[in-house]
């Protein structure tokens, strides 16, 4: 069986979608640049939607501990997902946030792959995103990477794919890498940020036919 991850929810409809359609995760962005974004106090009346058996992941870019604080407290949040983080930053929050820290390993090449191994001790999960271009964010860019470079790679610690993952693909992403989690933002949007029923639905479809 595969999870699902639908990330960047911002709004009622589209987060009872994802919970009507089985997703496993729900994830809520904590960067202001994004236009993903949420405020504390609307993560707060988010999540009290999400019934316990859904895990409310939380996107962090380089957070300073008195994000993670109001986030987690806001969000009631179950993991923390931090991007542009270095393995000493990711035990250290791990340590101090007390929740599952999944490492976002941004792949361009087998040798950003080949980092994944450094956060072995510093988190619970890997997760293997696209890099994106120089100045854009660092994840929800809906790009994707070679998933050819998967093939053979000993994992470190669990992991999960995204990086442009839709509908249409995530059936031949999941057999070219035996993901057994796979997460999506864009790919399930009809505008940046702007997240669509319709296009959750079909993504948890595609995965729930696998
Ligand atoms: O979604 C965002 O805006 C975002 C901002 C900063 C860091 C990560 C972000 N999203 C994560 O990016 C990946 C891939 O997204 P996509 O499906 O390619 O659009 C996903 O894990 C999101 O959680």
């Amino acid at each position: 069986m595969v999870s699902v991850k639908i990330c960047g929810l911002s709004t009622p409809e589209t987060l009872d979608a994802a919970i009507a359609g089985g997703a496993s995760h729900v994830g809520f962005v904590f960067y202001p640049p994004s236009p993903r974004a949420v405020s504390f106090d609307a993560v707060r009346g988010l999540t009290a939607r999400v019934p316990a058996r859904i895990a409310k992941v939380g996107v962090f870019v380089d957070p300073c501990n008195a994000l993670i604080d109001q986030a987690i407290e806001s969000g009631a949040l179950d993991a923390i997902q931090l991007h542009n983080v270095t393995p000493g930053r990711a035990a250290a929050l791990k340590e101090y946030s007390r929740r599952e820290v999944w490492a976002a390993v941004a792949v361009k090449t087998r040798a950003d792959l080949d980092t994944a191994s450094n956060y072995r001790q510093a988190a619970d999960k890997i997760l293997y995103d696209a890099k994106t271009p120089d100045g854009a964010l660092p994840g929800g860019m809906g790009v994707r990477f070679d998933w050819g470079l998967l093939d053979g790679f000993q994992h470190p610690l669990p992991w999960a794919l995204s990086g442009g993952l839709s509908a249409d693909n995530v059936a031949e992403a999941v057999r070219r890498t035996g993901a057994t989690l796979v997460d999506v933002s864009t790919g399930v949007e009809s505008a940046p940020g702007v997240k669509d029923v319709d296009k959750i639905a079909a993504f948890l479809q595609a995965v729930g036919q696998l």
